[in-house]
């Protein structure tokens, strides 16, 4: 705590933000007064905060999964956490703060225990993950009207993107001060942004975190949504993450980068002895094409992410794995023996990456614990000739095969599983009840 207080003054710092991830991945918390932290370095917050739906309701078994009476959760400041908030009028800090039960367990329905949780499993195995995610969002015009179809902000030049232009720089340096505002709030709170690119989406950019910790870059990408979302808003635009905001542009995603060390060495432990791969390397994959539908409402956490999962534009729709391959839900990319990784492309950018980051790592494991052989790699384009859909439609369908699986809920705990298929089939429930558009074109005068 003494790094923590020097920090504060350092930064003549008056107010501090203390952030709890809830199950969306959206941040919680209070703000306190410095002087008011430093004199009880600790918070508490109801528990029913982490079991909310995106539409601001309680599931039906809202009182099975927290005590009734509502009570109060302890809130413990992570230090590693500790990070300026520079688009604050005041010198304010974010903390990142960990939940605890009565009994001073770390709390069963924090979505940041969850990952603790998974990561536990590997150190006792002597082995350390390393993950790098890749966000994925877009630059959007300010729209008040949900009914009302996005539109890609006007930039620089006074016109629309047109056409399709991934990786272009010009399109990218069309907003020019979004993204210097992006950078400058990003280097203030050391976040590790790698690069930025246009991805092929009007108004889509990417961008990417360098390798580390698995916690630490969960952590960073929450940031990273705060940071972008504060960015727009002072740009007078808005931001993103949703996995499919526009029905004709592609979807955003989280692709979560992967590979195993060894704890004491610092080896990679994909990258073989003899041939190109371990055996390791192999089973983490069997694990994740056996579990990734089960996983799915991790990855694919909102009614609309499953729009995103189409054929043909570099989204994933199928269980299988390829080298340098961009048409697989698993991709290996080709890389140096000391990089060799997994890339999960999965998940959408709207995932809570807490939870996408330990999905992804709990189906590995599982992989690895099962001895699983995965698929032959695939070879050229995998979406096939009829392209199906290998993983869940809806997010309903994912909850179901979620429910049905023993061995992840072991890994996440009986009680977070449970709330997290009650809050989401509670949004999926909510959202089945609206007349859509389409509906009430197609159907109105023709059935
Ligand atoms: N970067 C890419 O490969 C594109 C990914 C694609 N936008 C998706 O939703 O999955």
């Amino acid at each position: 705590m003494d790094i923590v207080k020097k920090f504060l003054q350092q930064h003549s710092i008056s107010e501090i933000e203390c952030l709890v991830p809830d199950m969306t991945g959206n941040a919680r918390g209070k703000f306190l007064p410095t002087r008011k932290f430093i004199a009880e370095p600790r918070a508490r917050l109801p528990e029913s905060i982490l079991i909310q739906t995106v539409t601001g309701d309680w599931s039906e078994e809202h009182d099975q999964l927290v005590d009734p009476a509502d009570r109060d959760m302890v809130l413990q400041p992570d230090p590693s956490t500790l990070r300026l908030a520079p688009w604050a009028k005041e010198p304010t800090a974010q903390l990142i703060f960990d939940c605890y039960d009565s009994e001073g367990n770390q709390h069963p329905l924090s979505t940041r225990s969850v990952l603790r949780r998974v990561l536990a499993l590997y150190e006792a195995e002597g082995l350390t993950p390393v993950v790098a995610p890749e966000v994925e969002f877009y630059l959007v015009q300010k729209n008040l009207d949900p009914d009302y179809e996005l539109k890609a902000p006007i930039g620089r030049s006074g016109r629309y993107e047109v056409a399709r232009q991934s990786y272009s720089i010009d399109a990218v340096n069309e907003f020019d001060p979004v993204i210097d505002t992006l950078y400058r709030y990003c280097e203030r709170q050391a976040l590790d942004v790698d690069t930025l690119i246009h991805e092929s989406g009007a108004g889509q950019m990417e961008i990417n975190f360098k390798h580390g910790d698995a916690l630490a870059l969960a952590d960073q990408v929450f940031t990273f949504k705060r940071t972008l979302r504060e960015t727009a808003l002072e740009h007078d635009i808005y931001a993103t993450f949703m996995a499919k905001p526009m029905e004709r542009e592609p979807g955003s995603s989280m692709h979560i980068h992967q590979s195993l060390i060894d704890s004491r060495t610092g080896r990679n432990l994909f990258a073989g002895d003899n041939g190109r791969f371990s055996d390791r390397f192999y089973h983490y994959i069997g694990g994740l094409q056996k579990y990734v539908p089960a996983a799915i409402g991790f990855f694919a956490p909102n009614v609309n992410s499953y729009r995103r999962f189409v054929p043909d534009i570099a989204a994933p729709i199928n269980l299988q794995w390829g080298l340098d391959n961009r048409t697989t839900g698993l991709r290996v990319p080709d890389s140096p023996r000391e990089a060799t990784r997994i890339e999960n492309r999965f998940a959408g950018a709207d995932a809570n990456p807490y939870l996408a980051i330990a999905l992804s790592l709990a189906c590995g494991y599982l992989g690895m614990k099962e001895q699983l052989q995965p698929s032959a790699p695939a070879e050229g384009s995998a979406y096939g000739h009829n392209s199906r859909v290998e993983i869940a439609r809806t997010l309903e369908e994912g909850l179901r095969l979620l429910a049905a699986c023993q061995p992840l809920q072991e890994i996440l705990g009986e009680r977070f599983v449970r709330a997290f298929i009650a809050v989401k089939l509670a949004e999926y429930e909510a959202f089945a009840k609206v007349i859509s558009s389409w509906e009430r074109e197609y159907l109105l005068l023709r059935v």
